[in-house]
């Protein structure tokens, strides 16, 4: 197996604060992986260290079989499509859909004199059929619903044809109907077998999609369980991960969690 992901006894500090402590953690090449925590929990300086934003302060971090700090981080970037929480904001006013997906293959924001191939014209019109935008390709990206935003930024993180997808709380801020298509959308991209490696981070069970392979369960930095989902989405260990006592119920391969 190649360890798309590989974490040995990883520490991230900050001060006298452990934001990560003593992670270890491998991501194989067709795994699709829930992250879950409370708030405060490390997620996102997880995901950080994964997109080399931050560094170990002690431990190995392994990323598509580079260590951080001995790879040119602009080499191994391009490499990772990342579906952020920030990315709107450096979308410039008056980028068209279109335009958006295609920028991602010169890793910019904001089309200047890029000259684009047509494949990669007909690449960013496939994904965005993929994701139910196509009909939406001249518009501008100011002007979509915070659930259609989110499909053209799985679709942009996605034209790269990336070895490994991170998604951070990608349904956070949709209303149901938003996530319900969104969470059906990241289901079939986990049921395919040509889509990368994908680790996706939430706070809410709910949002987890079918097709999710493992979890990893992290509270104040440190790993609660790690693995197979089925074996470690159980009610024990969201309980201990949330600390407070949950019934957690799976059907037809969703989620639902409510304090007992
Ligand atoms: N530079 C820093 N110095 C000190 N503490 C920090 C620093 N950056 C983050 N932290 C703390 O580290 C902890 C983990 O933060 P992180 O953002 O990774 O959590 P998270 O699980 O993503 O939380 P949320 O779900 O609220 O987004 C938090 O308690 C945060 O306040």
């Amino acid at each position: 197996m190649v360890a798309v992901v590989d974490l040995v006894d990883v520490s991230v500090r900050r001060g006298s604060t452990m934001l990560l402590d003593g992670i270890n953690w491998q991501v194989g090449e067709s795994d699709r992986w829930v992250v879950l925590g409370a708030n405060g929990a490390g997620k996102t300086t997880l995901l950080r260290l994964l997109t080399g934003d931050l560094y170990p302060t002690t431990g190995m971090a392994g990323v598509l079989d580079e260590v951080l700090g001995a790879v040119n981080i602009f080499d191994l970037r391009p490499r990772i499509g990342l579906v952020s929480q920030t990315f709107q904001e450096r979308v410039p006013r008056g980028e068209t859909v279109h335009d958006l997906v295609v920028s991602a293959a010169y890793a910019v924001v904001g089309r200047w004199r890029e000259e684009y191939e047509g494949f990669d014209h007909e690449r960013a019109d496939a994904l965005l059929e993929r994701f139910g935008m196509l009909e939406l390709r001249d518009r501008t990206f100011g002007t979509l619903s915070s659930g259609e935003r989110k499909r053209v930024e799985i679709a942009r993180a996605l034209m790269v044809d990336p070895e490994l997808l991170l998604l951070d709380e990608p349904a956070s801020g949709l209303d149901l109907g938003g996530r319900e298509n969104l969470v059906r959308l990241l289901g079939h991209l986990a049921a395919d077998a040509a889509a990368p490696a994908s680790v996706m981070v939430t706070h809410h069970v709910e949002e987890i999609p079918p097709g999710i392979t493992h979890a990893l369960l992290l509270k104040k930095g440190r790993i609660v369980a790690s693995g197979p989902a089925r074996e470690v989405l159980t009610e024990p260990l969201m309980s201990e991960t949330f600390d407070m006592p949950l019934r957690l119920v799976m059907s037809q391969g969703r989620f639902t969690a409510r304090a007992r």
